[in-house]
């Protein structure tokens, strides 16, 4: 039997990136394409369908910022297949980002120019909004839409004679001092991006807890730095055209400058080449890309304390209790 492969935010960027790539190491897979923009999600079946006219593409509307929009999905996925192999939780966002110049100058003249340039730690603020569902807009984009649908699908994901993977889309910006148990959708901070992407790792590692033993994996990527529409969101473009020159010279100096979303793919990729029951549940697996072009992934252990993943995982369960009474579904499908 052929894989079933979801990918959330597959309308563009490194989600549609390793949907062409998946098709190209397997082009039997059968791949659902989970888009908030149905437009967009259409022209990136085409172009896939180009370039492997007998792959099996199909299209889910999936807006990962509203829990309605999530359990629809879930129960339409649930409709159309009896089991998902891969679930890439890919779709992200990084609204309203501002840049410390101030920072960047000083970083650049310190020892950790090299380390700042890769994780942006101390450059970036953003203002963060609040969803339709009353919650912060980054956190349930990036992490609390993402947990409901795992949550909701669990009989399609959970089977001990074939095992399922889920896999996380995080960030090298992802910082532990950004979170905060007690704010953990971070209302009161200025960093929701770091917080959304830490509150990945700990959900990552606090899934594999609870469901190993189900055969159901997680584990948790991160692409490097990848120019995309996230990126590009960032600063004036005319900026980035200037940038760009200088973005393949730090190349030289980190393998995190992945640049494209090609090779930032990459370790989600290799992910889907392994089983997922030799993986390491508190590993990170960062693309890297050498001066030359040439892609690898490596490994690193998170900063993640498995005490604090489970008090994190028994507050998403609290939260989701609350917001599925509050829209009057079932905790999890019949
Ligand atoms: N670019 C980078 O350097 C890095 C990116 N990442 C992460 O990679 C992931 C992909 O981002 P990237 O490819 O860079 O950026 P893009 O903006 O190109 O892709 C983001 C994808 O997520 C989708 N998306 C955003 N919000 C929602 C939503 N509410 N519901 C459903 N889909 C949504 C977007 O849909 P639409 O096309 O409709 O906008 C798009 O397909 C993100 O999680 C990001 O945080 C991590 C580290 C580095
Ligand atoms: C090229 C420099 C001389 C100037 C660029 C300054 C900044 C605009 C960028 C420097 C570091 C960049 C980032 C690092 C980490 C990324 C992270 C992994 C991610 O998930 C999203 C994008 C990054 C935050 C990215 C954004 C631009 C920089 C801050």
């Amino acid at each position: 039997m052929q894989p079933v492969v979801l990918v959330t935010g597959a309308s563009s960027g490194i989600g549609s990136a390793l949907c062409k790539r998946l098709l190209r190491e397997d082009a039997g897979v059968r791949l659902c394409l989970a888009c908030r923009n149905m437009q967009k999600a259409t022209a990136t079946k085409a172009v896939l369908l180009a370039a492997h006219p007998a792959a099996q593409v199909t299209l889910v509307r999936l807006d990962v910022s509203s829990l309605e929009s999530v359990l629809r999905a879930a129960s339409e996925i649930q409709r159309r297949f009896q089991r998902l192999d891969y679930l890439f939780l890919n779709a992200g966002i990084m609204p309203n980002t501002h840049v410390s110049f101030k920072a960047l100058i000083s970083g650049l003249f310190s020892g950790r120019a090299v380390h700042m340039l890769s994780t942006a730690e101390g450059l970036l603020t953003q203002e963060d909004c609040i969803t339709a569902d009353g919650l912060q807009a980054v956190f349930e984009t990036n992490l609390f839409g993402h947990f409901i649908l795992i949550r909701q699908l669990e009989p399609l994901l959970c089977c001990l004679e074939k095992p399922s993977l889920l896999i996380w889309t995080s960030s090298s910006n992802a910082r532990k001092s950004a979170f905060s148990l007690t704010d953990y959708q971070h209302s009161k901070g200025k960093e929701s991006y770091s917080s959304s992407k830490y509150a990945t790792d700990l959900a990552s590692v606090a899934l594999n807890k609870h469901f190993n033993k189900q055969g159901l994996y997680s584990s948790v990527v991160c692409p490097g730095l990848v120019m995309t529409n996230l990126t590009y969101g960032i600063l004036p473009s005319f900026f980035w055209k200037l940038l760009m020159p200088i973005m393949w010279i730090i190349r030289f100096f980190t393998k995190t400058y992945t640049l494209t979303p090609y090779n930032g793919a990459e370790a989600q990729v290799w992910l889907f080449k392994q089983k997922p029951e030799s993986l390491d549940a508190l590993m990170k697996y960062h693309s890297c890309t050498s001066p030359m072009g040439k892609n690898c992934v490596e490994s690193q252990k998170m900063d993640v304390e498995e005490e604090t993943a489970e008090i994190f995982y028994q507050k998403l369960l609290e939260l989701e209790k609350h917001v599925l009474a509050k829209l009057n579904a079932p905790l999890s499908p019949k």
